[in-house]
């Protein structure tokens, strides 16, 4: 018993969420949320429309401040580093809106998403010393397998505006992939895909889940992909969390299935 509960400890999870709450005036858009990831896990947050998902995504990303709780990322508190050094933390995101540069080519936006990454400095980068050098060719090369992983050689050269939108919805993951992040943040990565490209993103999911040990979360309305490709989901409503638990558990919790459906469907 003794031992179990050492190793329990001497492990934190992955992500640790605990009692966090966010306000805008008299909204609360997040009331004591807590829920843990484990390392290598796919979790779906869901919740109808002003839920909270979005809210808790940006204080993952550290976009928004909390009031008050506390999310601790491999044991250390988000607020000890500046919002810009999420990514150097081991966190990644994409954007429900996606954000990248339209004019420019497939390969230059992945590439892009690797400079926030690189360790060297200002001065070392202006005189382009050796250590400069060898960066920008593990950058590189870290592209193309970043490429050749999401089955993108064949647009690399190509500028994202001219490519149809599930393509470019793979080029967002790219630039999210290229900082190699531990935990990967997902937002609404189904939104405005048809049918065979959801297929597709759920056989990527578990492709990049295991080919590169990661860890995702993602926030999805569509039941369907969630429900499948998630080991744990946590459901949102009004700010407060109602479920937290496998996909089959969640399905068929009462507060879920009334949060959807209506109070009569309880
Ligand atoms: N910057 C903000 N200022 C004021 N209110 C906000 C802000 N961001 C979110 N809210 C409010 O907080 C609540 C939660 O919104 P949030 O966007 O997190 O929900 P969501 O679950 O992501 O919804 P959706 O599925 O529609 O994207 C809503 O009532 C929303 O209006």
């Amino acid at each position: 018993m003794g031992r179990v509960g050492i190793d329990a400890r001497s492990t934190p999870p992955l992500l640790d969420v605990s009692d966090v709450t966010v306000r805008f005036g008299g909204i609360t858009a997040l009331d004591k949320v807590s829920f843990q990831v484990e390392a290598g896990k796919i979790v779906g947050l869901i919740g109808p429309n002003g839920a909270g998902k979005t809210t808790l995504f940006n204080c993952l990303s550290r976009l928004y401040e909390f009031s008050e709780g506390r999310i601790a990322f491999e044991g250390r508190s988000l607020t000890e580093v500046q919002p810009h050094g999420i990514a150097s933390m081991g966190i990644g995101r994409t954007f429900q809106n996606l954000a990248l540069f339209r004019t420019m080519s497939v390969r230059q936006n992945v590439m892009l998403g690797g400079h926030s990454r690189t360790s060297t400095g200002y001065l070392s980068n202006a005189l382009r010393l050796p250590s400069v050098r060898r960066e920008e060719q593990r950058l590189r090369e870290h592209v193309e397998q970043v490429i050749e992983l999401l089955e993108l050689g064949s647009v690399a050269e190509t500028v994202v505006a001219d490519l149809p939108f599930g393509t470019q919805k793979r080029v967002e993951f790219g630039r999210a992939l290229i900082t190699q992040p531990k935990l990967l943040l997902l937002d609404e990565p189904a939104g405005g895909l048809n049918h065979e490209e959801v297929g597709a993103l759920m056989d990527l999911l578990r492709r990049i889940r295991s080919e590169l040990k990661l860890t995702i979360l993602l926030v999805e309305h569509h039941m369907n992909l969630v429900m499948r490709v998630s080991d744990q989901v946590v459901a949102l409503n009004f700010g407060r969390k109602i479920a937290d638990g496998t996909p089959a558990e969640v399905q068929a919790n009462a507060e879920v299935i009334k949060a959807y459906l209506g109070a009569e469907a309880a």
